[in-house]
């Protein structure tokens, strides 16, 4: 049901004066870092290396533009997404750290063509202390915010659907308001489409 039709890369940024001209409603992906921003957003555009995705936690560091072209039914939208450098990454130094914070904190706070923030939790470890603050943050800031679990495929399946709960009622969510993901098995492609165009669209 849903389709890519195109998937290219727009620009890198640091600074608000180097965010690219409004073009689509943007989708931007925060958490924590290792977590798998950057996959997703690989699999959610069906192209394996449009981003650069890695074991080393710390890969991302700027922000990064990318423009989707989508079709779901007959309808075609064109989404922008943002990837975004993670959070809590131990092995800088402190003014480092505060450097990428700021540059984060910057964009959330002011990008007006921000529409959704997905916020990646990894199913397996649950919400982090970061997690939790981050998700404050952008209820304070009236985001309009995102639960996707990621690395599902990291659970035996028996357990995927009491962990999930699990998470929901962690995070305070119903149950539905948290949807599983892998990129590696190509799980909650449709499901995390569907609520990016069902929220964009609304
Ligand atoms: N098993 C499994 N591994 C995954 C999944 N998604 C990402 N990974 C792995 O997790 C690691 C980190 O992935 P990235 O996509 O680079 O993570 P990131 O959140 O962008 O990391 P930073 O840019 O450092 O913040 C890589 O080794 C990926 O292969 C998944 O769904 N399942
Ligand atoms: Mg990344």
């Amino acid at each position: 049901m849903i389709k890519i039709l195109d998937a290219r890369f727009v620009t890198t940024a640091v600074e608000p004066k180097g965010y690219p001209t409004s073009l689509a409603p943007e989708v931007a992906f925060v958490g924590r870092s290792n977590v798998g921003k950057s996959s997703m957003i690989n699999a959610l555009t069906g192209r394996r290396k449009l981003v650069r995705v890695s074991n080393t936690p710390g890969r991302t560091r700027t922000l990064n533009f990318f423009d989707v072209d989508v079709e779901r039914g007959t309808k075609r939208h064109t989404v922008r997404f943002a990837d975004l450098p993670g959070y809590g990454f131990a092995k800088v130094s402190k003014s480092e750290r505060s450097e990428w914070q700021k540059m984060i904190t910057a964009y959330l706070e002011k990008r007006r063509d921000l529409k959704v923030v997905v916020s990646i939790i990894d199913a397996e470890v649950g919400p982090t202390p970061d997690d939790f603050q981050t998700l404050d943050y952008l209820q304070e800031s009236n985001r309009q915010i995102m639960v996707v679990a990621t690395k599902i495929d990291r659970l035996p399946k028996a357990r995927r659907k009491p962990r999930l709960q699990a998470l929901a009622e962690e995070l305070s969510l119903p149950r539905e308001a948290v949807i599983a993901f892998s990129a590696t098995e190509k799980l909650g492609f449709d499901e995390v489409w569907d609520a990016l165009l069902n929220t964009l669209t609304a």
